[in-house]
């Protein structure tokens, strides 16, 4: 049987909008303007020391206080991370057929273990996933494939796929060697069809069809 590991912002969740706040509570307590929603979304993907790092090179904050500004967003955001955010429509529906079905699943994303796993339960679906891989869980991050491997490695089954909605993810699905289904309505860059991927999808009322046809 097949196993499912998921991205988590941008594809089970629209989380944007709590990364947001928390950025520009930071910059608040500087005495900065706060940033937009599109250009945050424009800064995740690498995780949060990496979003961090990108909202002080817009707002000229000297790069010496990168270690000390990344806590501070991440105190903000480890108290409201899922105030605002929401799982895309169908995620809950396609996650029960997918269990149901017998898929083990997991999820594998850039995001802090803490707040991941604090996002997962909030909304109700932690329940869903046998593992959770955040982006301080090893010491690599996606797009090394590491993190995605010992997803599958904690699932344990041989048939993989993972599912994802930024360059990043298609990316190390590539360098893991395993399946990529693209959903498109998450936080992607570049066109789609720049992307590597096996399936793509914009409602996951259309995954679990595809992931039964190929287990
Ligand atoms: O935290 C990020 O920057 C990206 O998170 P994701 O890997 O779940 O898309
Ligand atoms: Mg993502």
């Amino acid at each position: 049987m097949k196993s499912i590991v998921f991205d988590l912002d941008g594809t089970l969740v629209d989380s944007a909008p709590d990364i947001q706040a928390a950025a520009n509570r930071m910059l608040a307590a500087q005495g900065l303007d706060p940033l937009d929603l599109p250009t945050i979304i424009s800064f995740v993907g690498n995780g949060l020391p990496k979003l961090v790092e990108r909202v002080m090179r817009v707002r000229g904050l000297a790069p010496e206080r990168h270690g000390e500004l990344t806590q501070v967003t991440l105190d903000f955001y480890s108290r409201a991370s899922a105030d605002l955010t929401r799982p895309y429509p169908n995620v809950i529906k396609a996650l029960e057929t997918l269990s149901g079905a017998g898929f083990a699943l997991g999820v594998c994303t850039n995001k802090p273990e803490a707040p991941a796993r604090d996002i997962l339960c909030a909304l109700d679906i932690e329940r869903f996933f046998g593992v959770v891989v955040g982006g301080d869980s090893l010491a690599v991050k996606k797009p090394d494939p590491a993190p995605l491997h010992r997803a599958f490695e904690a699932l344990g089954h041989d048939a993989r796929l993972y599912v994802g909605d930024s360059e990043i993810d298609a990316e190390t699905a590539e360098r893991a060697g395993v399946d990529f289904a693209l959903f498109t309505e998450g936080y992607r860059k570049r066109p789609m069809e720049a992307l590597t991927h096996a399936f793509r999808f914009d409602d996951f009322a259309a995954l679990p069809g595809f992931a039964m046809q190929c287990a």
